[in-house]
Order: C-alpha cells, then sequence, then structure tokens
C-alpha cells in the first residue's frame, strides 16, 4: 500500500497569488480527509498567525488522516507546529552545495548538525518527524545517505527526496530511490516538481524504485510549474501499476473542484482524469466506438474519478453522436428531419461554433417548424451607473402561473458595475422559479471601437443540465442579460 501525503494545503498554497483563510483550509483538509489520504500537510505553522488558526483548526476535527506541518531545521519553527496540535512535521533540510552554501551559508557538517538537532527536538516533543531534503536531486548522494541514516538512528520515521526544482528524469529516479532504499532502513518518500512535465512519471518511478509514499497536490499545483498531480499519480498507481492506496478515487472530481473553487484556479480542460474535457468525445469515429463499447477510448470510466462522459456535438460529428443526443432529449425525428438537422449540426461547426445543446434544440425547433416557447419574458430592464452612485439595476419579468394567468415579478439590486447589478437583479427575480446556477460568464469584443459589437457567453446549470448561449450585440448589459433569458427559457 502507497501512502499519500497530501501538499496542496502548503506547497499547494505555495502557487504564487494564492492564500486561503483557516475556514477555508479547513473546507479543503476535510475534502482531503473525505478522500482518505494518509496525511494532510496543512500548511507552514511558522509562516503567519492566519497560518497557525488554519492549521491549529484542521487539528481540531480528529480527522483520520495525520496532520502535519512543514517546518525548516529550526526549534522556533518546530515551537509553532506544536502550538497548532500538529501531529507529525515534514522538517526540511537543504542538502544541495548550492543550498547549502548560498542560501543557508552552512557547511555540509554544519548543516547536518543543525538538522540533527532538529529531529532530536521534534522527537523529544512527541511528533512523528519526517526528514526531508531539499533539493536532494542535485545534492551528494553520501551525503543524502549520511543525513537520513544518522536521522533514522535518532529516531526520524521517514524520509523524504525532494526534487524541488524538477529536474529529475524517470530513469534518474528508479536509480536514485533504489540505492537510497537499500541503504537506509525507514520509509522514503518521494515529492517531485513539474518544471519540465515529468513530476508524475518521476514520482511512479520513484516508486518502482522503492518508495513507499510520495507527496502530491490535488489538480497537480504548487510552487511555479506545480507538484505531481494526485489524481494522476493515483489513478496510474491503481490502474497502470498494479498498486494500491487507500484514495476513494470517486471522490477526486468533487475534491477537484472544491480546491479549484477556494484556490480560484481554474482547471484546464484538458487536465488528465478530472479535467472537463477528460472524458468528452466529439470526433465521430470516437462517438461511434463507444456507443459500440466504452473502452474503444476511454482507458478507464468517468465515474471512477467522478466525472462524466460527455458527448460534444460540433464539426467533427458523426450520426451515431446526433443519435445519442436525440435519445437523452427524448426527441424523435424522422429520416428527413434528422439529415437535415446533421447538415446544419455540420454547417453551424463549420462556422467554428460550439453546439451546446441550447443550439441544438433551436436546430431541431426549426427543422420541425416549432416556435420556441419563451416561458419568462423579459418585459424591463432599467440600469444606473456613473461615478457617484453604486450601480443599481431594477427588472420586470413577467411570466404565466400554474393557472395560465399572466403574472409579473420586479426586482433591484445592486452591483459592482451596471453588468453585475443587471444579473443580480435578475438572479432575485429567477430566484422563485428554478434552481439556476450562472456557472460562468465571459465577454469578448467582436470588432474595433466603442461601438464595437461584444459577445457575451453565458454557462447555466439546472441540475444535471447545462446550456451555454452567445448573444451579440453592441449594448453589453442587454447582450448580458438576454443570453442569461434565453438559457433560463431554455432550463425551465
Ligand atoms: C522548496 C519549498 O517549498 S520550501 C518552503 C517554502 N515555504 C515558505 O517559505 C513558507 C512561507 N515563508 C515565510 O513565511 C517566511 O519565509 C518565513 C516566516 C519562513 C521566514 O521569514 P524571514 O525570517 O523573514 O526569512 P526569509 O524568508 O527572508 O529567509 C528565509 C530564511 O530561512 C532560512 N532557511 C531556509 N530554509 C531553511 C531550512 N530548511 N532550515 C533552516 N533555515 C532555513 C534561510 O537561510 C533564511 O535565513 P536568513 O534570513 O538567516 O538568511
Ligand atoms: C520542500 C519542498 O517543498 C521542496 O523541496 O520542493
Amino acid at each position: 500500500m502507497i501512502k499519500i501525503l497530501d501538499t496542496t494545503l502548503r506547497d499547494g498554497e505555495q502557487t504564487p497569488g494564492v492564500s486561503l483563510t483557516p475556514s477555508e483550509k479547513l473546507e479543503i483538509a476535510l475534502k482531503l480527509d473525505e478522500l482518505n489520504v494518509d496525511i494532510i500537510e496543512a500548511g507552514s505553522a511558522i509562516t503567519s498567525k492566519g497560518e497557525r488558526e488554519g492549521i491549529k483548526l484542521i487539528s481540531q476535527q480528529n480527522l483520520n488522516a495525520e496532520i502535519c506541518s512543514f517546518v525548516r531545521a529550526l526549534p522556533i519553527d518546530i515551537d509553532h507546529a506544536l502550538e497548532c496540535d500538529v501531529d507529525s512535521v515534514h522538517l526540511v533540510v537543504p542538502t544541495s552545495e548550492l543550498h547549502m552554501k548560498y542560501k543557508l551559508k552552512k557547511t555540509s557538517e554544519e548543516t547536518l548538525q543543525s538538522a540533527l538537532e532538529a529531529v532530536q527536538y521534534g522527537k523529544d516533543h512527541g511528533l512523528i518527524v519526517e526528514l526531508s531534503a531539499e533539493d536532494a536531486t542535485r545534492s551528494d548522494i553520501n551525503f543524502l545517505i549520511e543525513l537520513f541514516s544518522k536521522g533514522a538512528e535518532i529516531g526520524a520515521d521517514r524520509a523524504c527526496v525532494c526534487d524541488t526544482v524538477g529536474i529529475l528524469t524517470p530513469e534518474k529516479s528508479i536509480e536514485l530511490f533504489k540505492t537510497l532504499s537499500n541503504s537506509i532502513n525507514i520509509p522514503i518518500s518521494a515529492h517531485c516538481h513539474n518544471d519540465f512535465g515529468m513530476a508524475t512519471a518521476n514520482t511512479l518511478c520513484a516508486i518502482r524504485g522503492g518508495a513507499k509514499q510520495c507527496h502530491l497536490t490535488i489538480n497537480g499545483i504548487g510552487e511555479r510549474a506545480g507538484n505531481s498531480s494526485l489524481e494522476e499519480v493515483v489513478m496510474a498507481l491503481h490502474n497502470l501499476y498494479n498498486e494500491k492506496t487507500k484514495i476513494i478515487t470517486e471522490k477526486l472530481y468533487e475534491t477537484s473542484r472544491v480546491v479549484s473553487r477556494l484556490m480560484k484556479l481554474p482547471v484546464s480542460p484538458n487536465k488528465s482524469l478530472v479535467g472537463d474535457n477528460a472524458f468528452a468525445h466529439e470526433a465521430g469515429i470516437h462517438v461511434d466506438g463507444l456507443m459500440k463499447h466504452t473502452s474503444t477510448y476511454e482507458p478507464l470510466s468517468p465515474e471512477e474519478v467522478g466525472n462524466k462522459r460527455r458527448i460534444i456535438l460540433g464539426k467533427h460529428s458523426g450520426k451515431s453522436a446526433l443519435k445519442y443526443k436525440l435519445n437523452l432529449m427524448e426527441v424523435s425525428l424522422n429520416n428527413e428531419e434528422f439529415e437535415e438537422v446533421y447538415s446544419k449540426i455540420k454547417n453551424l461547426g463549420d462556422l467554428g461554433k460550439y453546439i451546446s445543446d441550447i443550439d441544438l434544440k433551436t436546430v431541431i425547433n426549426e427543422v420541425k417548424g416549432h416556435k420556441i416557447d419563451e416561458k419568462i419574458i423579459l418585459n424591463e430592464l432599467t440600469v444606473v451607473s456613473g461615478n457617484k452612485i453604486t450601480p443599481l439595476a431594477s427588472i420586470k419579468l413577467d411570466f404565466a402561473d400554474e393557472d395560465n394567468k399572466h403574472k409579473s415579478i420586479i426586482e433591484t439590486a445592486y452591483g459592482v458595475g451596471p453588468v453585475d447589478a443587471s444579473i443580480n437583479a435578475l438572479r432575485k427575480a429567477l430566484s422563485g422559479f428554478a434552481d439556476i446556477s450562472l456557472i460562468d460568464y465571459q465577454v469578448s469584443s467582436i470588432g474595433k471601437g466603442t461601438d464595437a459589437l461584444v459577445e457575451v457567453v453565458v454557462k447555466l446549470r439546472r441540475g444535471n443540465e447545462v446550456v451555454e448561449v452567445k448573444k451579440s450585440q453592441s449594448d453589453i448589459i442587454r447582450a448580458s442579460v438576454e443570453a442569461v433569458m434565453e438559457g433560463v427559457n431554455l432550463l425551465i
């Protein structure tokens, strides 16, 4: 069983520009515990008062996971970690000539001495100590063996090899971890960075070489190009290397999204396993294969990581994809209608358009000669904005109630700008209708000049259904509100 130390809350939070409040740290820690990671590196207690509050809050929860703080080889750092009631410390010691000479301004003997004193201090205070060599992959191997062996003699519980600037290669990783595993008698952990995009491969090779634990982050976030991604390493271990971890893989997608939301770091659509395109298919040949046997174009099922399969219509779609979508929508078309819808989809695709469910519904309605039913109508929209007023919008919507009687609803709202105020007023007015959330809003200008058209793209979700609507207008406020209204009318 390979042990997982999750460092999303320490190395992950070192992503430039990211800072979590104590309650946000706790929210992520709770998710990591549900995911069943073995160890949560909750932060670096020395960093700040807020950081200590966060780590302490996590320690107080009595989680299943061991709670750990990063510390330098300094008693003051260990004292701060103790203040937070952690179970363990990730005690980091720079071991390369470069780091010792220029950063610490110490000889290797002095560095070794202070490292061992810090290990002793941690053990004397009842902590589990993971003795970690920073910049280990540019360090003298004999020095690493001496540090880890002497550390183990005085009670260090685990050793960790950090590829601090991501210069390891898979071949070297196997060799390095083999040599170290044969020379020291405590479990070794791998902490890899992604500067050359090889963090996952290097971590897997470290495990092949004998590492028993690895440091990972959700979505691969972390310093610079990030750390080894938890979802990648864990799923490769389970599915490609026949190794086990305790991770409940079905919770990976939701954990990824909680981290993304709280750290304000979007997950790239093509991120392996947890990206929204990781199980999305547009090409006709692929979709046809999938419909016959999902393994033809999926190396594992999306449910294994809590993700889902998405069939996207576009220029590359074949008829199997269209049939699949029509089945989902419970729409039946005769042959002639089907061919016409298919041809219109291809034409839209050629225009560079992403074909959302709403576009497909519109095309179907066109072909069938149906008029789209607007259930809620935007009757009035008034917006006030300027340099001496908080932007304010009022909105009036008309609709028919259950007994088909005409009703209106009027709402007002403030916002940071006129668009925000309008959308806030619309949200308030719609809140009684259905649980619809605006999950994405993007705006771009088509052309130059103040009179240029703007294109607004909104994505709305109701339950499992997501619609994307584009609206082009020279008035950004109307484009925004009308796009949301169109999406809402399709979803209800
Ligand atoms: C590779 C990694 O991810 S390492 C982890 C990085 N994490 C962090 O840096 C956590 C956030 N850091 C901080 O809040 C601050 O840097 C603090 C509170 C830790 C220290 O702040 P300051 O005392 O102002 O020091 P500053 O950040 O300027 O410099 C770091 C000091 O730590 C020393 N140091 C660095 N690593 C170690 C170590 N492992 N053991 C002992 N000392 C160390 C440096 O030599 C330097 O000491 P100096 O000031 O005597 O030259
Ligand atoms: C300790 C650590 O985070 C590193 O060396 O990358």
